[in-house]
């Protein structure tokens, strides 16, 4: 099993100078994911703001279509909602990384209309991985915690979509001037 603790010599996560001011609405990095794009009806719709340092939070609410046991929450979609959620910090490092790895604790149960009020930190870097933690927390961000997860994200270039993803998305994607910027939102050194 690879390890999610950055390892000796690992250092720590840089916010970019250009990063939005904490407290920022960071946005959709792309209208039809179905983490964060306001164009998927049953994706979870998060909206992630900027934290300090290389931090975030964002609010889920669990909705009937996300059951997994009768008005409860699925794992799995709470698992989406962490990974969306450590995935947006490449937003305050300027860089474009995809999960590697990705392991959850199920705390407690997590009803459906439950508000989740999420946060996530990159706590190292080496290299091209990209060390994260999350948690989920039920009634408030004090509140207890429900589901927490560590990930491994790795930086890619631009060319592990275009080279990858179905051409109809990727050629409407490299139309949408709106998709571009957003794109250029998370190089590097642009
Ligand atoms: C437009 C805006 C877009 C913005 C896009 C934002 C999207 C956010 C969406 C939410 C996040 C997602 O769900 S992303 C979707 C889910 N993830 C994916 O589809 C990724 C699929 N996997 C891959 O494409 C590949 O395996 C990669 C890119 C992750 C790695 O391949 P690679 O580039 O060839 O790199 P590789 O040399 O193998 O590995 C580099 C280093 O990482 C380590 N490493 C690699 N994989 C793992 C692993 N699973 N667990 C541990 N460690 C790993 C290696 O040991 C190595 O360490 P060392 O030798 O250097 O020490």
């Amino acid at each position: 099993m690879r390890s999610l603790t950055p390892p000796p010599g690992a250092a720590a996560a840089d916010r970019h100078p250009d990063a939005p001011a904490p407290g920022t609405l960071l946005g959709s990095h792309y209208r039809h994911c179905f983490g964060c794009g306001s164009g998927q009806p049953h994706g979870l719709h998060l909206e992630t703001r900027a934290g300090e340092g290389v931090s975030v939070t964002a609010e889920f609410t669990v909705r009937p279509v996300h059951q997994g046991a009768p008005g409860l929450a699925h794992g799995g979609v709470l698992t989406t909602a962490l990974d969306e959620t450590m995935g947006s910090l490449g937003w305050l490092m300027h860089v474009i990384a995809v999960t590697g790895r990705l392991e959850t604790d199920f705390v407690r149960p997590v009803p459906v209309d439950t508000v989740l009020h999420l946060s996530a930190r990159a706590t190292g870097v080496h290299g091209r991985k990209i060390f994260t933690s999350a948690e989920g927390r039920i009634g408030g961000s004090g509140g207890p915690v429900a589901v927490r997860a560590e990930a491994l994200f790795i930086q890619v270039k631009v060319e592990h979509f275009t080279d990858n993803g179905r051409d109809e998305e990727i050629q409407a994607a490299m139309a949408d001037p709106d998709q571009v910027r957003r794109a250029r939102a998370f190089e590097v050194n642009p």
